[in-house]
């Protein structure tokens, strides 16, 4: 039986917990890997690390969820594509799920998976760190599900599949909230009735993971930038952004719920409280169809008509769908400008998700608008960034802008690895 951590510590530096690993690696059998489930909202990503060092055996992921228009591809290691499937009808969650799993149970070449890692979107004041998901655990998860709808009930799922199918395996929750935990006080507050405030309602912060990460990889690249004002912007079909410094969360864009902030694929962002009142009063919406509009029918969709893809708008001739992108495209500058205020000034922005990583098109007008924070951008390097982490930025920009691939799933897996049982079973046996 393996020791672990107590529940919701925080989790240590990366220096420790390679050290785990390999200390891990040499009393347990050499072809131990760790599963991750990354579900967002429109995309799962799934990935395999062999231990010790975490090396992905290959990532696969279905995007395009109930589009229409889902895509699978998996790559392995050295980036060959080992698997790509492509639905003419929409495809959900538990459907993609499935596929994944059947694909990884037949590319597992001879690997135990010893531990799943699952990226769980809201923690809410429970959770600030890496957990082993137990009944307990999964019971507290599930009463989150209001605050993340599109999200929660597509995290659990699979874990309770897998509950089910290997009972005694460890699974993992990492929280896209534990990040920000560590703003101040000041961040994270409503201006309510401290009533209110002590039930929980209060701002969160989302993709957490992805911050993480990116606080972690950045000063790698340019060590300078380790105790830099930082300002992230993962845009993905949830978009959000993250003030950081020194490597911690200091705002965010999103709050109590994964809707807040900007305007994203379905959702639309920070909206007047005022008006919810008045579709409810007024118009008489009752509350579970502002639900669904504020959730599936508004943000990109919304505002264009025409989808809620990026690739379909910027294809598109439609001018709605350059509204769409264009009032992105200003939310994103309104809040830069917000969260460098709230670091003091701005010394790199860095853009991350399916959005931010693919169109240059969307990074030259953010960093057009940002110009006036000492933003710019190098229009070679934006249109043609090399693969990994990269500077987009001229060497004379006072602001570096760096495009930061996003690797929730190494986040995840580091921290499940955190979470294996030091010291770990000589036997190489596993539940
Ligand atoms: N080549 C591209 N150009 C523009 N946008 C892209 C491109 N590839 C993916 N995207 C956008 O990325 C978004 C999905 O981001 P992703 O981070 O994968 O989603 P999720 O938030 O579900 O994890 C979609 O809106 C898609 O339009
Ligand atoms: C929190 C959130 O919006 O996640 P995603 O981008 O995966 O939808
Ligand atoms: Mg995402």
């Amino acid at each position: 039986m393996r020791r672990r951590r107590a529940a919701g510590t925080a989790s240590a530096g990366y220096r420790d917990r390679q050290c785990q690993c390999q200390r891990g690696g040499t009393l347990m059998a050499t072809q131990d890997c760790i599963a991750v489930i990354n579900a967002g909202s429109s995309s799962i990503k799934f990935s395999l690390h062999a231990l010790p060092d975490l090396t992905p055996l290959f990532t696969g992921k279905i995007d395009g969820l109930y589009r229409g228009a889902a895509r699978f591809i998996a790559r392995d290691a050295a980036g060959h594509t080992v698997g790509e499937h492509a639905w003419t009808t929409p495809l959900d969650h538990q459907a993609g799920m499935e596929y994944l799993i059947d694909f990884a149970e037949s590319h597992l070449d001879g690997y135990r998976v010893c531990a799943v890692g699952h990226r769980i979107v809201h923690g809410g004041v429970d959770f600030s760190g890496p957990v082993p998901l137990d009944e307990a655990v999964l019971d507290r998860l599930t009463g989150l599900i209001p605050l993340a709808p599109l999200h929660l009930p597509h995290n659990l799922a699979p874990v309770r599949a897998l509950t089910a199918l290997r009972p005694g395996l460890l699974q993992v929750g990492c929280f896209d909230t534990a990040f920000h935990t560590a703003q101040p006080a000041l961040a994270q507050a409503f201006a309510l009735p401290q009533a209110i405030t002590d039930l929980g309602v209060r701002r969160y912060g989302f993709h957490g993971l992805s911050y993480e990460y990116i606080a972690a990889t950045l000063p790698l690249y340019d060590p300078a930038l380790a105790g830099a004002r930082v300002v992230a912007a993962h845009l993905g079909n949830g978009a959000s952004m993250c003030a950081m410094q020194g490597g911690r969360s200091m705002a965010s864009t999103m709050g109590f719920t994964a809707v807040d902030g900007l305007p994203m694929g379905t959702r639309c962002g920070a909206l007047d409280p005022g008006v919810v009142i008045y579709l409810i009063e007024e118009l008489g919406m009752t509350v579970e169809s502002v639900q669904r509009m504020m959730y599936n029918e508004s943000g990109l969709l919304g505002v264009s008509g025409v989808s809620s893809d990026m690739r379909v708008l910027e294809a598109s001739s439609d001018p709605r769908a350059q509204l769409a992108i264009d009032l992105l495209v200003y939310r994103i500058g309104r809040e830069l400008g917000s969260l460098a205020a709230s670091l003091g000034g701005l010394d790199a922005l860095v853009f991350s998700g399916g959005i931010g990583e693919n169109s240059a098109r969307l990074r030259a007008a953010v960093c057009r608008d940002a110009a006036w924070l000492g933003v710019e951008l190098d229009p070679a390097a934006n249109a043609a960034p090399p693969a990994g982490p990269a500077r987009i930025s001229l060497a004379s920009s006072r602001v570096a802008v760096w495009l930061v691939p996003a690797n929730e799933e190494l986040m995840i897996a580091r921290h499940t690895c955190d979470l294996l049982d030091p010291p770990l079973p000589e036997s190489g046996e596993h539940p």
